[in-house]
């Protein structure tokens, strides 16, 4: 199911991203249940989060809107992809880019930037993290195509399924 059509049948149920995202993994459409990071400049957390998350997971990285740095890199996105997540929603920037179109997952970012981030650990897990007008509350389920980017409260496609 498109992102038009679950805004079409659930309305003020699914709630839309207002930032414009650019994708750089090979998978356009992916959805899944929010898991979240905050951090600045510094993507240990984002590694800890790719690593441990559930398989089918999208991880949602709140970076502040920093374009000094990339958060996620050609390695952390192999390490994604390895790990079966569905995505990845980066409020930062990537790096390889041509390394990243290759991995079989969602990655959107803001944009991309070639310099690494530091690496002290700075930052929290699994908390509600804003941005794009929208509060991204970990359980809370992502859908996003090329059309753009919603959540809900609920897994709305298990719900069409039924
Ligand atoms: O390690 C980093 O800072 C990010 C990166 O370049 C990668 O994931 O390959």
């Amino acid at each position: 199911m498109h992102t038009a059509d679950l805004c079409d049948l659930y309305g003020s149920k699914v709630r839309l991203c207002k930032l414009k995202f650019i994708s750089y993994g090979k998978n356009k459409v992916f959805s899944g249940p929010i898991h979240t990071v905050r951090v600045y400049e510094d993507n240990v957390l984002v590694k800890d989060a790719i690593s441990s998350i559930p398989t089918g997971a999208v991880l949602v990285i709140d970076g502040g809107g920093s374009r000094e740095c990339a958060l996620v890199g050609g390695n952390l996105a192999a390490l994604a992809e390895k790990r079966g997540l569905s995505g990845m929603i980066v409020y930062g920037c990537v790096r390889d880019v041509h390394e990243l179109q290759n991995c079989q997952l969602g990655i959107l970012a803001l944009g991309a930037c070639p310099v690494k981030s530091r690496k002290e650990g700075t930052g929290s897990r699994d908390v509600t993290v804003s941005f794009g007008d929208l509060s991204w509350e970990p359980g809370n389920y992502v859908f996003a195509d090329e059309d753009g980017v919603v959540i809900s409260a609920e897994n709305l496609l298990d719900q069409s399924a039924k």
